[in-house]
């Protein structure tokens, strides 16, 4: 079987149930460690499962795309196969490939949704869903290519007055993780090339940074205070830019979070991750 299991975004949002899953079903796991960040730190989870006697791999994107694909399948044709993914496995992913190649080989799949940065930037934007338009990841230009793709979200979402969540790049391997002021900068230049005028210095724009961690982090700048601001190195960041026309109870909310200093993330980190290492100390003492 292969088993395709979300990890949430960090030790506190990890269902119970994808845990056990991990720690009772899985023959092998790929930790999938290059398309997102979990929080505190992977190695936490990966130490817990290498200590439960589980065969971990910490994948890199090769021993999952490509080529590679064919070997995960016909493991899972032989025993439990779990990919382990942050956040959500098939939120911005590109995991659905490897479960169409299971199946087409008639392996049996299990899908175990998690909490994702979609849900939670939502929650925490305080915008409401039914206004949400098309998502896109806002990338670095590449050799001289500027990728026009999230103005042109942005563009029919605004036209829609609808609106827009951004992912920003992320090159784990590389440590690169995109600043909101790149991202922003990015889609002001290209709106600039183009003689457009969707975005203006005085709109508002929402930056969530290392969502449901101890570090998370909510800012509600204009677009003139987003580019100027210095924002944290390795850092996590999902930005929102709200549609022209919002609903009373989002402008009333989203004017309170930028006013008043009352929007905290309590997390459990410190005890959860005892828990994590008594059960490490525990098997080991076995
Ligand atoms: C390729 S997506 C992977 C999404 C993941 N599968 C999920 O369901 O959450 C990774 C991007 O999502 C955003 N992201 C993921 N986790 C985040 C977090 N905890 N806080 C803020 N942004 C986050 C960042 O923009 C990051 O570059």
């Amino acid at each position: 079987m292969l088993r395709l299991i979300g990890l949430g975004l960090s030790i506190d949002s990890i269902p119970l149930g994808n845990l056990k899953k991990l720690l009772l079903l899985c023959d092998k796991i790929f930790v999938d460690a290059y398309t997102s960040v979990w929080f505190p730190d992977i190695n936490i989870l990966v130490k817990t499962l290498l200590n439960m006697k589980k065969d971990v791999i910490i994948a890199k994107r090769y021993m999952l795309e490509g080529s590679a694909i064919e070997n995960v399948v016909n493991e899972a044709m032989k025993k439990d196969v779990c990919i382990a993914v942050v956040g959500d496995p098939l939120i911005a992913t590109t995991h659905s490939i490897i479960i169409v190649e299971a199946l087409k080989k008639g392996v049996e799949v299990d899908v175990s949704p998690a909490t994702s940065i979609f849900n939670t930037a939502i929650s925490i934007s305080c915008l409401q869903i039914y206004r949400f338009g098309k998502v896109a990841t806002i990338v670095s230009s590449k050799n001289g290519v500027v990728y026009e793709y999230p103005f042109t979200v942005l563009k029919m979402n605004r036209e829609q007055n609808l609106h827009t969540l951004f992912l920003l790049e992320i090159d784990v391997e590389k440590k690169y993780y995109m600043k909101p002021n790149e991202g922003i900068e990015l889609i002001m230049n290209i709106q600039k090339g183009l003689g457009e005028k969707v975005l203006a210095n005085e709109d508002i724009v929402i930056v969530i940074a290392d969502a449901f961690s101890r570090k998370q982090k909510v800012f509600v700048l204009s677009v003139e205070e987003a580019m100027k601001k210095t924002f944290n190195e390795n850092t996590l960041y999902t930005l929102i830019i709200p549609a022209k026309k919002l609903h009373p109870v989002e402008e009333e909310c989203i004017n309170l979070i930028r006013d008043k200093n009352l929007y905290h993330s309590v997390t459990y980190e410190k005890d959860l991750i005892n828990s994590a290492e008594s059960l490490i100390h525990q098997n080991n003492s076995l």
